[in-house]
């Protein structure tokens, strides 16, 4: 006899626990089951985003922004310190205990909601059932009248340089190197490969980037992704672009340490690095494999991912999927969205997720944030625009931090001034992009931005002088 529930969440992590605690919530009797354990081998909740995503690369960004600091900012502040070092393993035991307390926090939350956890790997059988494999062999059976798939993505692995968790590696890997690598290789330029890439660069790996595609961060303003490249030059970071891999052969020394010789081809034709470790972060695929039984008549897409319509349900009664393995960016803030309002759905709430208004952000150094469509977007689509930004360099607070790097860029609509998409390059601006997604899901203009108020000296002036610039009355730069 299956264990019955209201609601069944396959998969805990953004995605999955926001759907399982709001059912919760809204008194719905829920399940949510996760197969995944963490470093010590006891099962964590909490997904990619709390055990080797979002949350330790930032603890590891931060200790190293920490340490780039030290050695190359503070000085201009008339800082100094003798001999700076840095204790990789207090460095990762720091990380690895946030981790910890962040997947326990998930623990206490499914409890102080009264969601039950199952520990094991799920899969939808027809009929809104769910087998969990647990970890201890056995197999338990739930049933509920809604099901929501939030299984979540797995690192993409090119066939020619295959993940094996020491010398070529993920995200998983890389976020738990024991020293620093004298040199480091990444494949893809993406937002992993420019994080993690970051990290180890500034504590005192070389790095290399090899980017595939001719231009720099595609998806991102022109504008922002020149001058992202610029700093990241600065920093030393060695960006290739045009670079297609074809191999990465590991050749194990004399003294039985291992380095990787990678193979790739650009417009001067074909070349080799050899470094000690090598990432690999070209994309992430749908978690799906395994995740349905025959006769489900959940479909997947050509890429495996959970086809759902606007509203994240399957087409199949009672059977919803959301976050990573279904459409649009897979970003943890995007999964945490659609859980909720999934969860909404069922409980005969209205819930929606507006994927136009959803912020990216990279948190190298500079940050790198969007929200809304770019310049080039718009006039591939025919949208007449108008554009005002505001540099950091002309900003009271960002000059006194030493921050002067980046810009604010917002467009409007021409004639409506309707704020169709804002830009960011600098410091902290992972927090000045939420300006731009709120004036958005109000319908904001760019003169609604611009006769607000802002605090004086604060970074987000950067942004309120870019809504006046719009209107070229911009007052701390000539227009
Ligand atoms: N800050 C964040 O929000 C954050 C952080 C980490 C991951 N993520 C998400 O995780 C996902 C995966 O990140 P990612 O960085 O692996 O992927 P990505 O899609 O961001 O970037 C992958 C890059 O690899 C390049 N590439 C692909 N194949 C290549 C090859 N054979 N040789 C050289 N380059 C190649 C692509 O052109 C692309 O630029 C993304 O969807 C991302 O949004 C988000």
């Amino acid at each position: 006899m299956a264990d019955q529930f209201d609601v069944i969440v396959i998969g805990a992590g953004p995605a999955g626990y926001h759907a399982a605690i709001r059912a919760a919530q809204l008194g719905l009797k829920t399940a949510c089951i996760d197969a995944a354990l963490g470093k010590d081998g006891k099962p964590a909740l909490g997904g990619t985003c709390l055990r080797v995503g979002c949350i330790p690369s930032k603890a590891l960004l931060d200790s190293s922004r920490q340490f780039w600091n030290l050695q190359h900012l503070f000085g201009e502040h008339g800082i100094s310190a003798k001999e700076p070092a840095i204790d990789i393993g207090t460095m990762i035991g720091r990380k690895d205990k946030i981790v910890k307390q962040f997947t326990g926090g998930i623990a206490m939350l499914f409890k102080a909601n009264k969601v039950t956890p199952y520990y094991g790997f799920g899969q939808l059988q027809p009929g809104n059932v769910v087998s969990v494999k647990q970890h201890d062999g056995t197999t338990v059976e739930l049933k509920a009248a809604n099901v929501i798939i939030a299984a979540g993505s797995d690192s993409i692995e090119l066939p020619f340089a295959k993940f094996d968790g020491k010398t070529i590696v993920d995200n998983v890997g890389a976020l738990d190197f024991t020293e620093v690598p004298k040199r480091m290789g990444v494949i893809g330029a993406g937002v992993i490969g420019l994080e993690l890439g970051s990290v180890w660069k500034r504590l005192g790996s070389e790095v290399v980037i090899l980017e595939a595609l001719p231009d720099f961060l595609a998806a991102a303003d022109a504008e922002v992704a020149k001058t992202a490249a610029r700093e990241f030059k600065k920093q030393g970071l060695d960006i290739r672009l045009g670079a297609k891999v074809s191999k990465a052969e590991v050749k194990v020394l004399p003294n039985k340490s291992s380095e990787v010789h990678v193979t790739y081809a650009d417009a001067k034709g074909e070349q080799t690095i050899v470094v000690d470790k090598l990432l690999v972060s070209v994309g992430r695929r749908a978690a799906t494999k395994g995740l349905l039984a025959d006769g489900t008549g959940v479909k997947l897409d050509a890429r495996g991912m959970v086809e759902v319509d606007e509203h994240c349900h399957t087409g199949v009664d009672g059977v919803w999927a959301v976050g990573d393995c279904v459409r649009g960016p897979m970003l943890a803030h995007k999964g945490f969205e659609e859980g909720v309002a999934v969860a909404e759905l069922i409980a005969g709430l209205p819930g929606h997720v507006n994927l136009d208004t959803i912020p990216w952000v990279i948190y190298t150094e500079p940050e790198i944030a969007w929200v809304g469509k770019t310049e080039k977007q718009l006039t591939d689509e025919g949208i007449p625009y108008k554009a005002g930004s505001f540099p950091f360099a002309a900003l009271g607070r960002a000059v006194a931090m030493a921050e002067p790097a980046g810009f604010v860029k917002i467009l409007a609509h021409a004639e409506t001034d309707r704020i169709l998409g804002m830009h960011l390059v600098g410091v902290n601006v992972s927090e000045l992009v939420h300006e731009g997604v709120l004036a958005m899901e109000f319908s904001g203009s760019a003169d609604d931005l611009a006769r607000i108020c802002h605090a004086h000296p604060t970074l987000s002036e950067a942004v309120h002088d870019a809504a006046m610039a719009v209107a070229k009355r911009a007052i701390h730069k000539a227009n």
